[in-house]
């Protein structure tokens, strides 16, 4: 499918952000491992998360939808999961194919994981040595590098003490919910604090886990003990895109209304803010473990500047988008050691680098990341979307606030953000029309 996406006159208004990816897919699994009644409200229905629901399905939980935005679980407790008849199919989700690898891991039966073909190039040995290192038993393609992954069981698994060579939430969430079947404690310790819904949730289960700086630590869990509810937070990574757009597009000025600010996942807030992005946060409040807040965006001058080290597991998914505000922005952004992004739907860094050509923008790809001097004029430009979600969206930001762009392959969106290009629309109906 295409996109066409005109030029925007100033952005106005109120955006509801959907529900956040992660937290949802963490909130179906571990409510799918408790054995009492949970209602997930503001659930992020899109694809991703969808994949993770269907598997939990496979896995005998029970799972309805009262509500678009709105499930109700119920599962058999921790060791109540069965056997699938099926080859569980995570589709294009990197955190359902990792997260349930944990999980499986752990299980008494046999079951097989795979995925799209893009799931299917991404690594997978980061999760499969440190579980093996556990005594779990899993195989994949190529040496045990990439899905399908053939989970058998073992003969119970044992608790690590593990460095993870890469900051890396899926893993590090893979090896806690691991640690819940292992026989002793469980010990992470991570090169950057990377996102911390697991640990939070986990918390809010009953399990006992416990951070000293870079180290996360589980105890072997007998039960979870849910709550009756878990209210969602919108995503920052899909305000993300609206920050961009509003900070680049003169006269604009939007709130963005709930917006999960963990202050794992706020790098995009504060690299914008040193930029010069006019980003005030209000209304702030807890959904449970996860702190929320309303965030007004006002168009504003931007300057390059220097992103790398702890920042980047703090706007990981984030740099297609902040590439778009760095060639607004005056002077010279470098983002640096933000090699992960080679390895996630698309090489994000040749997809961003190669589609924003094609608008005029002049973009130096390095190995670990991406060097842009600004400001740059950037045309209306055929893109590709590289069947990548972020990818879509940084380009229609792009496009936006610059001569437009006509996006192919762009439902993907749906993956993380299905209402994206509807909200473009009506963003664009409230404006009087396009430039
Ligand atoms: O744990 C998660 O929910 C996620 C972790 C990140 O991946 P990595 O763990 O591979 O960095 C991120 O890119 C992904 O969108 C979601
Ligand atoms: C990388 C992403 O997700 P996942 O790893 O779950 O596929 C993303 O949403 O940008």
């Amino acid at each position: 499918m295409k996109e066409v996406v005109k030029p925007a006159r100033k952005l106005a208004g109120e955006i509801a952000v959907p529900g956040d990816k992660s937290i949802s897919h963490r909130s179906v699994m571990l409510a799918g491992l408790a054995d009492s009644p949970v209602t997930i409200c503001n659930f992020l229905a899109s694809a991703d998360c969808l994949s993770t629901v269907a598997c939990m399905q496979a896995l005998g939980v029970k799972v309805d939808r009262p509500g678009e935005d709105e499930l109700a679980i119920l599962g058999n407790g921790l060791y109540g999961l069965s056997e699938p008849e099926e080859v569980l199919d995570a589709g294009n989700s990197g955190t359902t194919i990792r997260l349930l690898t944990g999980i499986l891991a752990g299980q008494p039966f046999f079951s097989v994981l795979s995925g799209d073909g893009s799931l299917r190039r991404r690594p997978m040995a980061r999760v499969i040595t440190p579980l093996s290192k556990m005594g779990c038993r899993i195989y994949g393609r190529e040496g045990s590098r990439y899905a399908p992954l053939a989970i058998v069981p073992a003969d119970g698994i044992h608790g690590i003490d593990y460095t993870m060579p890469v900051a890396s939430a899926q893993v590090k969430s893979a090896l806690l919910f691991a640690g819940m079947f292992a026989d002793g404690p469980t010990r992470i310790t991570e090169p950057y604090i990377s996102r911390d819904h697991s640990e939070r949730m986990l918390q809010t289960f009953g399990a006992k886990v416990t951070r000293s700086g870079l180290i996360v630590k589980i105890a072997p869990v007998q039960e979870l003990s849910a709550p009756r509810t878990i209210d969602v937070p919108g995503d920052i990574s899909s305000a993300a895109f609206w920050l961009v757009a509003a900070t680049i597009i003169p006269g604009s000025r939007l709130r963005l209304t709930n917006v999960g600010i963990n202050p794992t996942r706020t790098g995009i807030i504060d690299i914008l803010r040193r930029m010069g992005a006019d980003i005030e946060i209000t209304n702030q409040r807890q959904a449970g473990e996860e702190p929320v807040a309303d965030l007004v965006v006002s168009a504003a001058e931007l300057s390059g500047t220097t992103v790398e080290g702890e920042i980047i597991p703090r706007l990981i998914d984030e740099i297609p988008v902040l590439a778009v505000a760095a060639l607004f922005a005056k002077g010279r952004t470098v983002i640096s050691g933000a090699e992960e992004l080679r390895v996630k739907e698309t090489d994000r860094l040749k997809a961003i680098t190669l589609e924003l050509a094609k608008m005029g923008a002049r973009i130096e790809e390095t190995v670990d990341g991406l060097i842009i001097d600004g400001p740059q004029r950037l045309e209306a430009a055929v893109c590709q979307s590289h069947d990548d979600h972020r990818m879509a969206m940084a380009l229609a930001i792009a496009g936006l606030a610059a001569g437009g762009v006509e996006i192919e392959e762009a439902a993907c969106v749906a993956i993380s953000y299905p209402r994206f290009f509807a909200h473009i629309a009506a963003l664009q109906e409230a404006a009087g029309g396009s430039r």
